[in-house]
């Protein structure tokens, strides 16, 4: 069966939202004292924006087939990541074939090696991958899942990362995950602030819900070791990422020294099959998170899975919209997805890349049926409204 080959691919920029969720005004809760590396400099301590989480911009990598076939992704990358596509990967992916996923991906991670393996340059490949699946979709008319060998259940249960878990539990989540608000910096009052927030979201919830803690990269070993036998007396279910992404052996001792049944969880900033194998062999944590727009996309995704599954980890991917749920509802050791409430009080759903994707899916109730995927590639559409602006050419 002769299948199409690709044409051309485009690489714009987007800013405000979407796959660069933490790109956003005043006002949210994704940016109001939230704990951080960067939280030890008290100039840095009230916004992440301040810092800079929000320079990349959104990456929208586009690919038409010779049969007019136009299949698109978004992820963080911005405009750097725009120059990688049309200055570095253009060439392993014009004149390839709709269907040489593979070899595309294994060009394109090889001859970025010398300055890549993670990151920005991982982000970029990750566009350029899930574009590739949402070509390759379009051209069967078959949506990504089933691509993958399709659903191993009805629908997606997600849980809810926001400010408040109290709120999602009225909607019907599973689980609420806290952004933790103080670092070690704060000392031992911040330690009491952050403990605080926990027993008056356990109060509200009641005893069934999930409440977790996001820790992003902000901690050290001592401060978490402390943090997570604190909140283990109003039942915090999960610690994530504790700790600096490299630092495979703090997570190692801290998944030693946490209160038995405390899971620890970490990923979402680690890339490839290697890196999520160092975590994985280092018994780092209970649950990986890749994003399937950062670790390599789907194709690396798969891999990724296959290993976490021999380890018996499960594999919880970060929020990232449809790009993770046509993966999730496919994998048995994917039995939940995150939903991120981009909404700035967290008090109701919005899609998750707004306002970027029309005919994005949200949960209803918590739950997402497999059915709602139907639709070919991923089943998403670009917003015409959004600015596009394509910085280079090749
Ligand atoms: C809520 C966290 O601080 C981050 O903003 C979020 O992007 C990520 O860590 C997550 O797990 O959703
Ligand atoms: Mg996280």
């Amino acid at each position: 069966m002769s299948m199409p080959t690709i044409k051309h691919v485009r690489a714009f920029t987007l800013r405000g939202g979407g796959a660069d969720y933490h790109d956003q005004g005043d006002g949210h809760w994704i940016d109001d004292h939230i704990s951080t590396p960067m939280a030890k400099y008290p100039e840095y301590r009230q916004s992440r924006r301040s810092f800079g989480i929000n320079v990349l911009g959104t990456l929208v990598v586009e690919v038409e087939a010779s049969d007019g076939t136009v299949g698109f992704a978004v992820t963080t990358g911005g405009e750097l990541g725009a120059f990688i596509v049309e200055k570095h990967l253009a060439r392993f992916i014009e004149g390839a074939k709709v269907t040489d996923i593979e070899k595309i991906w294994d060009q394109m991670f090889n001859a970025t090696l010398y300055y890549g393996r993670k990151g920005i340059v991982l982000n970029t490949i990750s566009g350029v991958d899930l574009a590739l699946w949402d070509l390759l979709g379009k051209v069967r008319q078959e949506p990504v899942h089933q691509l993958l060998g399709g659903p191993v259940r009805d629908e997606l249960q997600f849980y809810a990362t926001g400010a408040r878990p109290d709120l999602a539990k009225e909607m019907g989540f599973i689980g609420g995950k806290l952004a933790l608000q103080h670092g070690p910096a704060e000392g031992e009052e911040g330690l009491r602030k952050n403990i605080e927030t926990l027993a008056t979201m356990r109060e509200r919830v009641g005893d069934d819900f999930w409440l977790m803690f996001d820790c992003w990269m902000s901690l050290d070993l001592n401060y978490a070791t402390r943090l997570a036998n604190a909140a283990s007396e109003f039942g915090l279910k999960w610690i994530e990422e504790a700790l600096p992404p490299d630092d495979y052996w703090g997570y190692a001792a801290l998944r030693q020294q946490v209160p038995s049944g405390m899971l620890v969880t970490t990923g979402e900033h680690e890339a490839t099959r290697w890196g999520f194998r160092m975590l994985l062999e280092m018994g780092c944590c209970d649950i990986i998170q890749p994003d399937v727009g950062w670790c390599g996309g789907i194709t690396e995704l798969i891999k990724i899975s296959a290993l976490a599954d021999a380890h018996n980890a499960l594999v919880v991917p970060h929020g990232s919209s449809v790009y993770s749920y046509h993966f999730v509802i496919t994998r048995t050791n994917s039995p939940f997805s995150e939903f991120l409430m981009m909404a700035p009080k967290a008090d109701q759903v919005v899609p998750m890349f707004n306002p970027q994707l029309l005919d994005e899916p949200i949960p209803i109730n918590g739950r997402m049926k497999a059915s709602v995927l139907d639709k070919p590639g991923f089943g998403v559409r670009l917003n015409p409204e959004c600015q596009l602006h394509r910085p280079y050419d090749h």
